[in-house]
């Protein structure tokens, strides 16, 4: 209360003149007379305020509102300039705050805030004054007492003696609640200074509530130091707000979140997880913990009701697939076959027995459905409508079989040279696989099947694209073992067969023998009574061959082999190569309808368009016709021989069919291999020691694949046989080494196909053989060579002597001796030997002991007497026989059985 202020000071404060605060004092009753008269600290903040906000108030102001001013004041400077630091401008000001309820309590503060002004202002010379002597010289040193209100050095004090303010709490806190409250725009006495307070106090808490908002740890910071005051909880509604802002926010989410944990809705959903997304860690376990007892329940649920009664199935199924088909466990399918004595694993194919079994045991209907029920093109293809009065006459396909060497190839040949225009005929020597002739305009179409076997099983197929079929029988030679079987495959066929009997041209040619021969074998001519043409031809000279022909065509009108050349085309694969240049190639014939380029075609597991046709000529053309030949490229792969060829709508349709039939395939495959390895098992049984060699087959066309392939297969006896692992067509590749390595002994044989430098070196550094021919019989021999080299030894006996037992020596602890004369060859030392008794062979033995008189002796020779005894055999008479032989290992060959 004694300090006093000067006029100048006061100018300095309030940004006047000394002589405007002379006159603003004098308006308020204060006589001052020059710069250096002093007031008392009220009456100069009362100027001061006066000059500031024009306002007149009264002299003896409430002390509390005008500390408010200057913090208000304080804050906007403060604040203003610093909002990219509002927490430490927070609290720069409680600490303001603080220390300005400590100055009200000792009454010097509106000096002193007055002077922070001014200290501001005047900073540099701050800097030079002396710090410790705020007290000591009061009247003359303010400026001391200025620095005493600057915030660090000030706190310190107050800090020190917090006892000494403890009497004076609630009007601290009050003054801090208005101050709080003035931050964030709560009332305000004071209008005008309210006004900018608020106005600039809003800004910072917009910036505030936006520097919130991410990191927490700032509205905590901020809350912990209101809360250290104590009583600001208890009575600030202008904090409540402030915390509301907080609140909201959370309050919201939180709100959110209970309401879907507490609603099952599944139009919910999206929110659900949103709101799990966004929420907190700490509610994240909640929820899942609750999800995952809903799902354990559900599954018990669903195993407990589900009771089924009836399945379908696809034709290949695991054990497990059927099981999960069942709602059974994989163990009970096991067991239940397990107990009919079918040993399976769970991951072996059910066959169409055990599934039978497994439907009654479990009672359920178990239906098989058709894996390729929406890609069976050629079911469809027949299923579509037949336009009658489309239909014309279609040439006939014609197949020619016989015995080796009587003259296929060359009767095959002779037609088509014949037959073909000698302009066209430029490519003739190459040998064709499918070709048209023309005889009497017409058509004709010859198949060369690379052996009946493969003529089978191309049929076995379903395949069957031969209309009429002639077996070529020498007349010289007669009716061979193939010509049988050839009879046997024709009768099959059940198509009309025609007897050429060939090379009539030779000497020894005797066709009444052929039919003689045919005619035991229900093949009777037709001037004999049967109904089999015999037509006497050679090949060599070219006769007969038109009386053939016609009587093909003769045959072919009887069939009334008809066909609509407008519809979708429709073609059987009698042979497909992959060619370097010119991708996959397959040799059709076209069974219906008009097989065109551009066409979309399926081809069972390939598919493709058309790209180009060549015809048996090697002509390009457009189209081939009713039972027309070509070769058509275009596939994305080498189609098996005997496989269908149908044109599809589109491009989709074909590639949609190709793949899941290749999908099928490649199922059916693997459930073979299973197949094979359980009877790998189960043959260790039946089969005993049965040993397989395991064979990759590669050819260049498919016709010798087929033929190799059943030739292969046919070679075994009880005890070898082939395997054959793989049989494609086209080179030898990584791949087939790969499959080669994954069995052992495996070999690779290539027909017309050898490996590049790259295969052949990686199947050197594997360890894998690949042989390579070129004649089908040398393929065939080694073939059979390998499988003998597998074949256990024969052993064979060789006698070597016969010795007569004269008498006989019992030796304790040694055992009987028999005394012997050797009759015939020599008795040897550890030689095997029987003894025969009266003709009966009684003992098969070693000899262990051989003596002459006392001596051990390698062998005793004819003539001369020994004394025998043998391994564990006392049982010897006098009269017996010794017969001694020794055992030779012999290999034997496969052929040799
Ligand atoms: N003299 C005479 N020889 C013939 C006649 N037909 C074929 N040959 C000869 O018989 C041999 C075998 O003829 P191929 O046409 O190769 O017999 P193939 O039945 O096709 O023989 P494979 O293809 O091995 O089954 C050849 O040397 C022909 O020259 C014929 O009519 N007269």
């Amino acid at each position: 209360m004694s300090d006093k202020v000067r006029v100048y000071e006061i100018a300095d404060e309030a940004g006047a003149s000394s002589n405007e605060v002379i006159s603003k004092a004098k308006d308020l009753g204060i006589e001052l007379k020059s710069p250096q008269s002093a007031v008392s600290f009220e009456q100069a903040e009362e100027i001061a305020n006066y000059i500031m906000t024009g306002k007149s108030s009264k002299v003896k102001a409430k002390p509390a509102a005008k500390p408010k001013k200057m913090v208000a004041k304080e804050e906007t400077k403060e604040e203003t300039p610093t909002k990219q630091e509002p927490k430490e401008n927070a609290s720069e000001t409680t600490k303001k705050e603080t220390t300005q309820s400590e100055e009200n309590k000792q009454e010097p503060k509106k000096e002193e805030k007055i002077e922070e002004k001014k200290e501001e202002k005047t900073s540099a010379e701050e800097k030079k004054q002396p710090v410790n002597t705020q007290r000591d010289e009061k009247t003359n040193r303010i400026i001391p007492k200025r620095r005493g209100l600057k915030i660090v050095k000030k706190k310190k004090p107050v800090a020190s003696k917090p006892l000494d303010t403890s009497s004076e709490d609630e009007t601290t806190a009050k003054k801090k609640m208005k101050s709080l409250s003035e931050i964030l725009g709560g009332n305000n006495e004071d209008d005008n200074s309210s006004n900018t307070v608020n106005t600039t106090a809003n800004k910072p808490k917009v910036k505030k509530e936006k520097k919130k908002v991410p990191p927490k740890a700032h509205t905590h910071g901020k809350k912990l130091e209101l809360d250290a005051s104590k009583d600001f909880r208890d009575s600030d509604d202008s904090l409540l707000g402030d915390e509301v802002v907080l609140l909201d926010m959370s309050v919201s989410d939180s709100s959110k979140l209970f309401e879907d944990q507490k609603r099952p809705n599944p139009n919910a959903n999206k929110n659900s997880k949103q709101t799990r997304s966004s929420k907190p860690a700490a509610f994240g376990n909640r929820p899942q913990g609750l999800k995952r007892k809903k799902r354990k329940k559900r599954i018990k649920r669903t195993e407990e009701v589900i009771d089924v009664t009836e399945v379908t199935i696809p034709e290949d199924i695991r054990v497990y697939e059927f099981a999960e088909a069942c709602a059974k466990s994989p163990a009970e399918v096991i067991t239940v076959l397990f107990g009919l004595g079918m040993m399976v694993t769970k991951n072996d194919f059910l066959k169409q027995d055990e599934l039978e079994i497994l439907g009654e045991e479990f009672g359920i209907e178990v239906t098989v459905k058709d894996a390729l029920e929406d890609a069976n093109y050629i079911d469809d293809y027949l299923e579509e409508e037949v336009d009658e009065t489309n239909f014309v006459t279609r040439p006939p396909v014609v197949t020619i079989m016989g015995h080796v060497d009587h003259g296929k190839t060359s009767l095959l040949d002779k037609i088509r040279s014949s037959k073909t225009a000698s302009g066209e005929a430029g490519g003739i020597t190459q040998h064709i696989t499918a070709y048209t002739i023309k005889q009497n305009d017409q058509k004709i179409t010859f198949v060369d099947t690379p052996g009946h076997a493969a003529f089978s099983s191309m049929r076995a197929r379903g395949a069957s694209v031969t209309d009429v079929i002639i077996i070529v029988v020498a007349a010289d030679d007669g009716v061979k073992q193939q010509t049988e079987e050839v009879i046997s495959h024709a009768k099959a066929a059940n198509c009309p067969i025609i007897v050429a009997v060939n090379k009539m041209d030779k000497e020894g040619a005797n066709i009444d023998m052929v039919k003689a021969q045919m005619a035991e074998r229900e093949m009777t001519p037709v001037d004999w009574g049967g109904d089999i043409e015999f037509i006497p031809v050679s090949a060599k000279t070219g006769n007969g061959i038109d009386d053939l022909l016609e009587n093909i065509l003769l045959q072919s009108e009887i069939l009334e082999l008809a066909a609509d050349p407008k519809a979708k085309a429709k073609a059987t694969v009698v042979e497909s190569s992959l060619e370097k240049g010119r991708g996959p190639v397959a040799t059709v014939i076209v069974q219906n309808g008009t097989l065109r380029v551009g066409d979309n075609i399926v081809c069972d597991t390939t598919y493709g368009r058309v790209k180009a046709i060549t015809n048996d000529l090697g002509k390009q053309v457009e189209e081939l016709g009713l039972s027309e030949t070509g070769r058509i490229l275009g596939l994305n792969d080498v189609p098996d021989t005997g496989t269908f060829m149908v044109a599809q709508d589109s491009d989709k349709e074909a590639r949609d069919i190709a793949t899941t039939r290749a999908e099928h395939a490649r199922a059916k495959e693997l459930s073979k291999s299973t197949k094979v390895s359980l009877e790998e098992m189960s043959g260790l049984i039946a089969e005993g020691k049965i040993k397989q060699l395991p064979v990759i087959i590669k050819t260049d066309v498919g016709g010798s694949l087929e033929a190799i392939k059943g030739s292969l297969e046919q070679i075994q006896n009880e005890e070898v046989k082939v395997k054959v692992i793989h049989a494609g067509v086209g080179g030898i590749t990584e791949s087939d080494l790969i499959l080669a390595s994954a069995s052992e002994g495996c070999i690779i044989l290539g027909f017309n196909v050898r490996p590049t430098g790259s295969v052949k070196s990686k199947a050197k550094a594997d360890g894998i053989t690949i042989n390579t021919y070129s004649i089908i019989y040398d393929l065939i021999d080694d073939v059979k060579d390998a499988l003998s080299g597998m074949m256990s030894a024969v052993i064979r006996e060789e006698n070597t002597g016969q010795a007569e037992v004269r008498d006989t020596f019992v030796v304790p602890k040694v055992g009987t001796v028999a005394g012997c004369l050797v009759t015939d060859g020599k008795v040897i030392r550890g030689g095997h030997a029987r003894i025969i008794r009266d003709g009966v062979v009684t003992y098969t033995g070693k000899i262990s002991s051989l003596k002459r008189f006392k001596d051990d002796v390698k062998e005793v020779t004819n003539g001369y007497e020994c004394g025998i005894m043998f391994d564990k055999f006392n049982d010897i008479k006098v009269g017996d026989f010794i017969e001694t032989f020794i055992q030779i290992e012999e290999k034997v060959h496969i052929d040799d059985k």
